[in-house]
C-alpha cells in the first residue's frame, strides 16, 4: 500500500500526465499516507486489545473461540492459509462483538448532497446540512441489543443479524465511503488472534480495569491507561 502511494505520488504529482483532468498536491498524497498509517494501524491493535480484554472476562466464550480455531486448523492442516482464516466465523462474530462494543469511532459524519425527506416522518435533511451519526449509541442502544453492556458474540450470528434493520451495524460505516481497510484490519485481526488464543489462556491481573476506561482520542476513544492482562502459556 505505501508503495502504491508512493507510485501515486510520483505519477499524479511530480509527473501528472497520465490524468490532466486531475490534480493532486503533495499534501493530498500526505494526508492520505497519514490517514492511511492512523486508520490502519491504531483501530487494528485497540479492536484486538478489547477483544483480549473482553475473553479474559469472559471465560465460556474464549474456550468456545479455542476449540473453534482448534478445529479450523485441523480442518485446513494446519496452514495459515486465506481459506483458513475466512472459515474462523465465530472469531468474526467474536470480533464484531467487540467492535460494537468498543469501536474507536464514535460518529460517522456527512453532508446531505440533497433535499430528503424521512419517510414516515415530517423530518427534513435539508441539502448541505452537517449530520453526525452517533454510531457508538446506536450500537448500544437496547431497541437493537438487548443487555447492550454483556459481551455476546452470538449477536452476530446470521440468524440474530438479519433480524436488525440495516444501519443499526455500522461497525465500519456505510456507504461510498465505507471503510477501505475493512477485509485487511479483519484478516490481520484474525491472524493475531488465531496466534494468541491457540497459545495462551488469556486472564485477568492486577492491572486489569473493568470497565476498561477510554480516553478522547480527537473524536475517536481509546483505552486510557492501555489494556493490562496476564498471558498464561498453554502447555499440551
Ligand atoms: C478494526 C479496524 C478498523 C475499523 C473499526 C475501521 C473503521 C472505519 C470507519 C467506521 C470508517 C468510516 C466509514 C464511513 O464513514 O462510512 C473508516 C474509514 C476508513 N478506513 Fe477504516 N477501520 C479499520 C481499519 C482500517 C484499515 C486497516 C485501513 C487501511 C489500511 C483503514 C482505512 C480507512 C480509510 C482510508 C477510511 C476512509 C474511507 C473514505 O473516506 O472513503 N481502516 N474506517
Amino acid at each position: 500500500m505505501w508503495h502504491k502511494l508512493m507510485r501515486a505520488r510520483k505519477e499524479l504529482v511530480l509527473n501528472n500526465n497520465s490524468y490532466p483532468g486531475e490534480t493532486f498536491t503533495e499534501m493530498d498524497i500526505i494526508s492520505n499516507l497519514i490517514l492511511m498509517y492512523i486508520g490502519g494501524a491504531e483501530p487494528v491493535s485497540d479492536t484486538l486489545g478489547f477483544c483480549l480484554h473482553d475473553l479474559a472476562m469472559n471465560k465460556y466464550v474464549q474456550d468456545k473461540l479455542r476449540e473453534h480455531i482448534k478445529e479450523k486448523r485441523e480442518k485446513h492442516g494446519g496452514e495459515f492459509t486465506n481459506d483458513y482464516l475466512m472459515d474462523l466465523h465465530y472469531a468474526d462474530m467474536v470480533l464484531s462483538e467487540t467492535l460494537r462494543k468498543h469501536n474507536g469511532s464514535i460518529t460517522l459524519l456527512r453532508i446531505a448532497t440533497k433535499t430528503y425527506h424521512v419517510p414516515d416522518s415530517t423530518l427534513v435533511i435539508k441539502k448541505g446540512q452537517k449530520i453526525i451519526i452517533p454510531t457508538y449509541s446506536i450500537h448500544r442502544d437496547p431497541k437493537y441489543y438487548t443487555n447492550p453492556d454483556v459481551f455476546d458474540p452470538e449477536r452476530y450470528s446470521p440468524e440474530e443479524k438479519s433480524k436488525r434493520p440495516s444501519g443499526s451495524d455500522l461497525l465500519f460505516g456505510d456507504g461510498p465511503r465505507f471503510c477501505i481497510g475493512k477485509r485487511l484490519a479483519e484478516l490481520e485481526m484474525k491472524l493475531g488472534l488465531s496466534e494468541i488464543i491457540s497459545k495462551f489462556e488469556v486472564l485477568p491481573c492486577e492491572k486489569t480495569e473493568n470497565p476498561v476506561q477510554l480516553a478522547n482520542a480527537g473524536g475517536a476513544i481509546r483505552p486510557k491507561y492501555g489494556i493490562w492482562l496476564r498471558l498464561k502459556p498453554i502447555v499440551v
